[in-house]
């Protein structure tokens, strides 16, 4: 299935598509993914993917899964991660490989951030090491505060972060309600997001709706820094929506 019209106009930074139900959306996007992946690999040796976490993009990932890809070219990245290690219920790479890694994607080379021993600070160092590799197509997601990858608002070194210069640094989320029960993680950055030529933001239901409105009113990443997916210079922002 084709995706949905954008509603934007094509200068836009942001370009909403809006979908009647989820299972448009769900093959709205993936359409949208596979293609965006088929183009980068007609124009580079390898395609670099970066994908979030959450609960949102779950059945995206899914049917992802089953893009006729050459998927051995693919690099799977995370847009973030909670410091919990890879086989971990909640982190974001148990997602990914649940989810995407399997059927035809099962050969793609997945990157996970974190491993068994590794202290934090050679995890954030690791994913700038694979970082080198510019990203080319990106899938964010938004939470309910505002937040993208794991930066969220009134986070400590929020400012730190967006002004890196690194595609990678270790954030310390405490007292962010949106963080969770994990608080320490590690998030890709403005920097890191500049390099793609595809970015997704994936978002469902309602509320989330009426947050983009708000976020899409203004800039100022402090406040939600769910912004920096657009205000970072680079690509327009491909913003999947359904109730
Ligand atoms: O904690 C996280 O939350 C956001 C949003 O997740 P959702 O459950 O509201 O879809 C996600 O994009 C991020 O990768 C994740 O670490």
């Amino acid at each position: 299935m084709p995706p949905a019209a954008p509603l934007t106009d094509g200068d836009s930074p942001v370009r909403l598509y809006t979908y009647d139900s989820v299972t448009q959306w769900v093959w709205g996007a993936a359409v949208t993914l596979s293609v965006a992946l088929t183009r980068t690999l007609e124009e580079k040796p390898r395609a670099r993917l970066l994908l979030s976490g959450g609960s949102t993009p779950e059945p995206v990932y899914t049917a992802l899964a089953k893009a006729p890809l050459d998927w051995s070219l693919v690099d799977v990245a995370l847009v973030d991660e909670r410091w919990l290690m890879p086989d971990d219920p909640d982190s974001n790479a148990r997602l990914v490989r649940q989810t995407l890694l399997q059927r035809n994607a099962a050969g793609a080379r997945f990157e996970a951030i974190t491993r068994a021993g590794r202290p934090l600070a050679e995890a954030v160092a690791t994913a700038n090491m694979h970082a080198r590799s510019p990203a080319d197509v990106v899938v964010l997601g938004m939470g309910e505060d505002g937040h993208t990858a794991s930066l969220f608002p009134g986070m400590r070194d929020l400012g730190a972060a967006l002004a890196s210069p690194h595609p990678y640094v270790a954030v310390d989320a405490s007292g962010c309600r949106g963080a969770g029960p994990w608080p320490t993680r590690i998030s890709l950055t403005p920097a890191g997001l500049a390099s793609a030529h595809t970015r997704m933001l994936l978002i469902r239901g309602q509320r989330k709706r009426e947050l983009l409105d708000r976020v899409l009113a203004g800039d100022d990443p402090f406040e939600y820094p769910a912004r920096i997916a657009f205000t970072t210079p680079g690509a327009p922002l491909h913003v999947h929506w359904c109730p």
